[in-house]
C-alpha cells in the first residue's frame, strides 16, 4: 500500500510538476504584467492630469494629500522595485517598503520645511510631511528639522538602493586625491619650465654682452651674422611737422576747383616732389645691432633646443620686418626648420613669422620677424630713389621697400595688368594711390591717361578734373571718375573698340606695339599714342551688378591691350572666387596680396600661402610675371593731403584733353577734332585719285593731302570700308575698283561733301 501509494504519489507529482510549472509561468507572467500596468497607471495619474477616471482621481488625491509633491516619486520607486525583482529575483519587499516610506516621508518633510522657511514656495509636503517636519521642528527647530530629514532620507536611500556609502566615499576621495596630485605635479613642472626659460634667457643675454666685450670668448651664439642696412643713410630726420599746413591742405581737398581750360602740353610741368611729405623716420631702419644680436642668439638657441643645427648668416633689417637668413648645417632638412616656425615665433615673442624656404638664389632660409616699431615708407623717398628716377621703364611704379629694406619698384607696362586684393583696411587704396602718383610724377597727360572707375565713390574722386583723366565714351569736357557700374561697362566696351582700332593703325604703320608706333610716329612727324591705365577700385561692386559684361571686357582688354598701351589695375577687398574668377586670374598675371583673413583667400590671390601672415597697413606680397615666388614689400604711404596737393597742382594747369569719340562725331558731323578719320570730301578726293592713278599708297595720299597723318587715316578708312585690301603675305594693296566706283557715285549724290560718313580712327 505504501509502495503503491508511493508509486502513485511519484507518478502524480511528475505530471503535476509539469502542469504546475506551466501554470506558474502564466501566473508569474500575469503578475508581472499587472504589476507593470499598475506602475504605469500610477505614473500616469501622478504625472499627467488627464483622463484619470474616478479611481485614478481618488488614488492621485490620496497620495498627494499625504505626501504632497513627493508623491510623484511613488511610481518611480515601484518601477525600480519591479526591475530589481526581475533582475535579482530575491528582493526583500519589506526592506523595500520601509526604505520607500522612509525616503518619501523624509522628502515630504524636507519639502514642508522648505515651504515653511521660504514663504510662498510652490512645493508641498502633504500631511505626513507636515507631521514629520513639525515633530522634528519641535525638537530641533526648522533648520534642524530639514537637516535631520535629509539624514533620514539618506537612510531611506540606503535601504532602497543599498548604496555602499563607505566604498563610494573612498572612491570619491581617491578621485579627488588623484586630481589634486596631477594638478600639483603640473604646477611644479610649469614652475620648473618657467625657471629654466628665465635662466636660459638671462644666460643668453649675458653671453651676448660678454661676447660684445670679448669677441673670442666661448659664445652661445654660433655666428656673427652680417647686418645689411641698405637704407640707413637715406632715412633723414623729419622736417618739423606742420599741422597747420596739413589741415589747410585737407580743407583744400574737400573743395576741388575744376579747371576751366584744357591743359597745354607745351608748358606742362610735372608735380615737384617738394609738395610731398618728408619721411618721418629718424635714425636707423629696423632694430638696433644689440637687439639683432639678442634675436640671433635666441633664434639659434631655439633651433638648438629642437636639435636643429643652423647658423644665422645674415640679417636684413626692413621697415616693418627684419629678415634673418638661416643656413642649416649639412644634413638638416629645410622642412624640419619650417615645421617649427610657430615655436620660433613663440620663443621670439613675435606677432607672426613668415618663412621663405629657401630664399631664391641663396642656400639659406629667410625668417621674417616683425619689428617692435614699424617704420612708415613714404612715397617721396621711393620717388626720389635712384632706382626709380633712373629707371628706363615707360611707367615706373614706386611700390615701397622690400623686406630687406631695398626700394621696390616695377614697370606698369611690364606687369602688364595688375590685381590688388586684400582684406578691408589692409592698405589697398594707399597702394592704388601710390601707383597713380608714380605715373602722375613721371608722365604728362599726353603720354599716359587714366580711365578711373570707383563704384565706392571714395578714393578716386580726389583725382576729378586732373588733365590725365580719360573716358572713351565721353568728351574731354565731360570726363570724370566713373562711379556707376553701367557707365563703367560702357566705358570698358568703348575702350575695347579703341583697342581694336589702335591695332588696325599699328598694322597700317607696320609696327607691333605702342613703343614701335610712337617711334614710327616720331620719325614721320605723327602724333604719338598715349598709354591708357584703367584703374578699378573695388571690382566686386562691378561684378555684382554687371558680371558678364565686365568679365568679357576685362578679358578682351587683358588679352590684347598690352601691345596697344592699355593696362589694367584692378583692386578688390573680396578675394573670393566669385570676384577673382578664373578668367580674371588668367588674364592678370601680376598680383599684389595685402593682409587677408584666411589661407584660402591667400591662395585665391597668389595661388600660394603667405598673405594670411601679413601684418596689415601696407604689408604686401608682390608677385610679378617673372617672379617664381612673391616678394614681401612694405607699401609706400601717401596721404590724402599729398594726393590733393598733387591733383591741385595738375588741375591748375588745365583739364583733360583727348579726341572725341565715335558716336559724338557722327552726330556733330565734319572731320574729327583731332584730325583723325576722313570727311566725305576727302573720301571723294581719295577715291577719285585712286581711280585716276589705278594704284594706292601712303606716299600717293601724302603727296595729295600734304600730311602723312591724313594719309594714314584715309588709308585706314579706305581699308575699313573695303575699297582696298591687303592679301595675307603681300605688301601691296588690292584695289576693288567696282566698289570704289559705286562708293564715289554715292558720295557725289550726297550734297555738301562734308557728310560725316567715316568713323574716327583712334590713336
Ligand atoms: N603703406 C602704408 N604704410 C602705413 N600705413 C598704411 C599703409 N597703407 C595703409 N596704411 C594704413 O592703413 C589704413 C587703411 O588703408 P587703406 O584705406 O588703403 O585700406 P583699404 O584696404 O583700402 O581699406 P578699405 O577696403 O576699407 O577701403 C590707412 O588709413 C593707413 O593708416
Amino acid at each position: 500500500m505504501q509502495r503503491k501509494g508511493y508509486y502513485l504519489y511519484k507518478k502524480k507529482t511528475k505530471k503535476q510538476r509539469r502542469q504546475q510549472k506551466n501554470t506558474t509561468n502564466v501566473f508569474v507572467f500575469l503578475f508581472w504584467a499587472l504589476a507593470f500596468a499598475l506602475c504605469a497607471w500610477l505614473f500616469f495619474i501622478q504625472w499627467f492630469n488627464v483622463s484619470k477616471g474616478p479611481y485614478g482621481e481618488r488614488v492621485a488625491a490620496f497620495f498627494f494629500t499625504y505626501l504632497g509633491h513627493s508623491a510623484y516619486l511613488v511610481p518611480i520607486f515601484f518601477f525600480y522595485w519591479l526591475i530589481r525583482c526581475i533582475k535579482h529575483k530575491s528582493v526583500n519587499i519589506f526592506t523595500f517598503l520601509v526604505g520607500m516610506c522612509v525616503s518619501l516621508f523624509s522628502i515630504a518633510s524636507v519639502m514642508t520645511g522648505l515651504r515653511y522657511i521660504f514663504k510662498g514656495s510652490y512645493i508641498e509636503g502633504g500631511s505626513i510631511g507636515r507631521e514629520v517636519f513639525f515633530f522634528l521642528q519641535g525638537l530641533v527647530g526648522s533648520a534642524g528639522a530639514v537637516l535631520f530629514s535629509l539624514a533620514i532620507l539618506l537612510t531611506g536611500v540606503h535601504l532602497l538602493f543599498a548604496i555602499p556609502w563607505v566604498s563610494t566615499a573612498k572612491y570619491l576621495m581617491e578621485l579627488l586625491k588623484e586630481d589634486y596630485h596631477s594638478w600639483h605635479d603640473a604646477r611644479a613642472e610649469l614652475k620648473t619650465k618657467i625657471r629654466e626659460a628665465k635662466e636660459a634667457e638671462s644666460k643668453t643675454t649675458k653671453t651676448v654682452i660678454e661676447n660684445k666685450q670679448d669677441e673670442p670668448a666661448v659664445a652661445a651664439i654660433r655666428s656673427k651674422p652680417e647686418i645689411r642696412r641698405p637704407v640707413a643713410e637715406i632715412i633723414r630726420a623729419p622736417k618739423p611737422y606742420d599741422k597747420q599746413e596739413n589741415s589747410a591742405k585737407k580743407e583744400a581737398a574737400e573743395n576741388i576747383v575744376m579747371p576751366s581750360k584744357k591743359a597745354d602740353m607745351k608748358d606742362f610741368k610735372l608735380p615737384p616732389v617738394s609738395i610731398l611729405n618728408d619721411p618721418k623716420n629718424e635714425g636707423i631702419l629696423g632694430p638696433s645691432d644689440e637687439e639683432i644680436a639678442m634675436a640671433t642668439a635666441l633664434l639659434e638657441n631655439t633651433l638648438k633646443s629642437f636639435e636643429i643645427g643652423a647658423t644665422v648668416t645674415g640679417v636684413s633689417p626692413g621697415p616693418v620686418v627684419t629678415r634673418y637668413e638661416i643656413k642649416p648645417d649639412p644634413g638638416v632638412r629645410i622642412s624640419n626648420i619650417v615645421a617649427i616656425a610657430n615655436d620660433i615665433a613663440l620663443a621670439m615673442k613675435a606677432r607672426g613669422i613668415r618663412v621663405e624656404a629657401p630664399i631664391p638664389g641663396k642656400d639659406a632660409i629667410g625668417f621674417e620677424i616683425p619689428n617692435d616699431h614699424a617704420m612708415m615708407v613714404t612715397v617721396k623717398e621711393i620717388l626720389q630713389d635712384p632706382k626709380f628716377t633712373e629707371s628706363k621703364a615707360v611707367m615706373p611704379i614706386a611700390l615701397g621697400r622690400y623686406a630687406d629694406g631695398l626700394p621696390a619698384t616695377t614697370a606698369l607696362e611690364k606687369t602688364p595688368h595688375l590685381l590688388i586684393a586684400g582684406a578691408t583696411n589692409s592698405g589697398k587704396s594707399i597702394c592704388l594711390h601710390t601707383i597713380i602718383m608714380s605715373i602722375l610724377y613721371t608722365k604728362k597727360p599726353d603720354e599716359v591717361k587714366f580711365l578711373m572707375i570707383d563704384p565706392k565713390r571714395l578714393e578716386l574722386t580726389l583725382y576729378e578734373g586732373i588733365p590725365h583723366l580719360y573716358d572713351p565714351k565721353t568728351t574731354c569736357e565731360d570726363v570724370n571718375v566713373i562711379t556707376d557700374a553701367h557707365g563703367a561697362v560702357k566705358s570698358l566696351q568703348t575702350l575695347v573698340k579703341v583697342m581694336e582700332k589702335r591695332t588696325k593703325i599699328m598694322e597700317l604703320a607696320k609696327v607691333k606695339n605702342i613703343e614701335g608706333y610712337n617711334k614710327w610716329a616720331e620719325q614721320n612727324s605723327e602724333e604719338k599714342m598715349f598709354y591708357v591705365v584703367v584703374i578699378i577700385d573695388e571690382l566686386a561692386d562691378l561684378m555684382l551688378q554687371t558680371r558678364a559684361a565686365i568679365e568679357d571686357s576685362i578679358q578682351r582688354l587683358a588679352q590684347m591691350a598690352r601691345a596697344v598701351g592699355i593696362h589694367l589695375v584692378l583692386c578688390t577687398q573680396r578675394p573670393s572666387v566669385n570676384v577673382i574668377t578664373g578668367v580674371i586670374k588668367a588674364n592678370l598675371p601680376s598680383r599684389i596680396a595685402l593682409q587677408v583673413a584666411s589661407k584660402t583667400d591667400s591662395r585665391v590671390i597668389l595661388d600660394s600661402l603667405g598673405a594670411d601672415a601679413l601684418l596689415g597697413k601696407g604689408d604686401m606680397l608682390y608677385q610679378g610675371t617673372s617672379d617664381q615666388k612673391p616678394h614681401r614689400i612694405q607699401g609706400a604711404y601717401v596721404s590724402e593731403t599729398e594726393i590733393s596737393s598733387v591733383a591741385d597742382f595738375l588741375r591748375e594747369q588745365g583739364g583733360p584733353d583727348y579726341p572725341l569719340q565715335i558716336a559724338q562725331e557722327q552726330q556733330n558731323g565734319g572731320r574729327p577734332q583731332d584730325g583723325l578719320g576722313a570727311s566725305a570730301e576727302e573720301m571723294t578726293q581719295a577715291l577719285t585719285l585712286i581711280l585716276e592713278r589705278r594704284r594706292v599708297s601712303q606716299d600717293l595720299l601724302k603727296a595729295h593731302f600734304g600730311s602723312s597723318a591724313r594719309a594714314t587715316n584715309i588709308l585706314s578708312v579706305l581699308e575699313m570700308k573695303g575699297y582696298i585690301t591687303k592679301p595675307e603675305g603681300s605688301n601691296r594693296w588690292e584695289i576693288h575698283f567696282d566698289l570704289i566706283e559705286t562708293g564715289l557715285a554715292e558720295l557725289k549724290e550726297k550734297s555738301g561733301g562734308n557728310e560725316p560718313l567715316y568713323e574716327t580712327v583712334y590713336k
